[in-house]
């Protein structure tokens, strides 16, 4: 049977045994007084004794008692709570769309319009002002009120993406052109010459340098000498006969350094047999060539006729 049968069943035969016998089954929660001792209360001969009488009358209620609750139907089995139902209330994330308050524009339509500015205003009219706005927490364009307009993007810079114009190099003509590095710019393009072996700038710096070495060409110990340009021009470096130049009013036998010179043999002499001051100055008028031709020192240029005749008069070199 299932069991609402069986417990009526068996509720049933409890009524009938307690209209038998006057008994209610033994109770397992409550124990009542028991039979027997009933039956001694009524046995009892001293009757009237109201302390026997209350201790044996006492009995009938709970068995009263007892039979109502026989009599009511038994409760319903315990049911097992399913553990989606605790006792103790818990935070559900999907329905905590009520719990968080949250601002929509059908909300906003209810709110009351601001009293600055006023309705009849140019300031509402021209749509500067569309009333309140709703407090955003993520500010999502695509979110976003179509009466908000987004904020404009930053244009790119204008010197940015492509090179700059000013450093093109075609179009160096801008007032913003870097400066050039050099304050001159050089008459003619440079020409340096790979120079032969043992012949470095240092090399020369080191040979002249020696005062052991005479480099002018002149017999040792022969004092310098007044050059006229009648005696200049017989030393071209042709011939057997050495190269004479002038630089600054000096006469140099630039003979020894043909092979230094970094800017070639054939460059060096152009200047040969004449003076070179000026074209000396027009490609490198940087470099010191009184330190560089010290030991090449020939004399001094005079006009003609103040040498007194050839080679003579040293001492007035100085
Ligand atoms: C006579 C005395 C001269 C001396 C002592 C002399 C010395 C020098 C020196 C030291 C340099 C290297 C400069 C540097 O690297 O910055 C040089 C380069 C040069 N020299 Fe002379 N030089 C002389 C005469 C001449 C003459 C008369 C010419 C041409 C007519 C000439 C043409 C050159 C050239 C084309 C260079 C290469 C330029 C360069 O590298 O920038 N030099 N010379």
């Amino acid at each position: 049977h299932p069991p609402t049968t069986w417990s009526f069943l068996t509720w049933l035969r409890q009524l009938q045994s307690i209209e038998k016998t006057g008994n209610a089954p033994p109770s397992i929660q409550e124990p009542l007084p028991t039979v027997t001792k009933n039956h001694d209360a009524d046995n009892d001969t001293e009757k009237g004794k109201p302390t026997e009488k209350e201790t044996i009358e006492a009995p009938a209620t709970p068995k009263k008692e007892e039979a109502d609750r026989i009599a009511m139907p038994p409760p319903p089995p315990p049911t097992v709570k399913s553990p989606s139902s605790p006792t103790t209330p818990r935070a559900n994330p999907t329905s905590n769309s009520s719990s968080v308050p949250s601002f929509t524009l059908s909300d906003t339509d209810a709110m009351p319009p601001p009293s600055f500015p006023a309705l009849n205003s140019a300031q509402r009219a021209s749509g500067g002002i569309r009333g309140p706005q709703p407090p955003r927490l993520n500010a999502i364009p695509a979110q976003t009120s179509s009466l908000m307009a987004p904020p404009p993007r930053p244009s790119p810079l204008p010197n940015r993406g492509g090179p700059l114009p000013n450093r093109s190099p075609v179009s160096n003509t801008s007032s913003l052109a870097l400066p050039p590095t050099h304050s001159s710019i050089p008459a003619k393009p440079r020409k340096k010459v790979q120079l032969t072996p043992n012949h470095s700038p240092l090399d020369w710096a080191r040979l002249s340098s020696s005062p052991r070495h005479n480099l002018n060409g002149l017999p040792p110990n022969t004092p310098y000498l007044k050059v006229p340009p009648s005696l200049l021009r017989q030393f071209t470096g042709r011939k057997g006969k050495d190269a004479w130049t002038v630089l600054g009013g000096k006469v140099y036998n630039i003979t020894p350094y043909l092979p230094y010179h970094p800017g070639g043999e054939a460059e060096l002499m152009r200047c040969a047999g004449k003076d070179g001051t000026r074209l000396f100055g027009e490609v490198h008028p940087w470099v010191n060539w009184e330190g560089m031709l010290g030991s090449c020192l020939v004399g001094v240029a005079v006009e003609e006729g103040e040498a007194h005749g050839g080679v003579g008069g040293m001492e007035d070199m100085d």
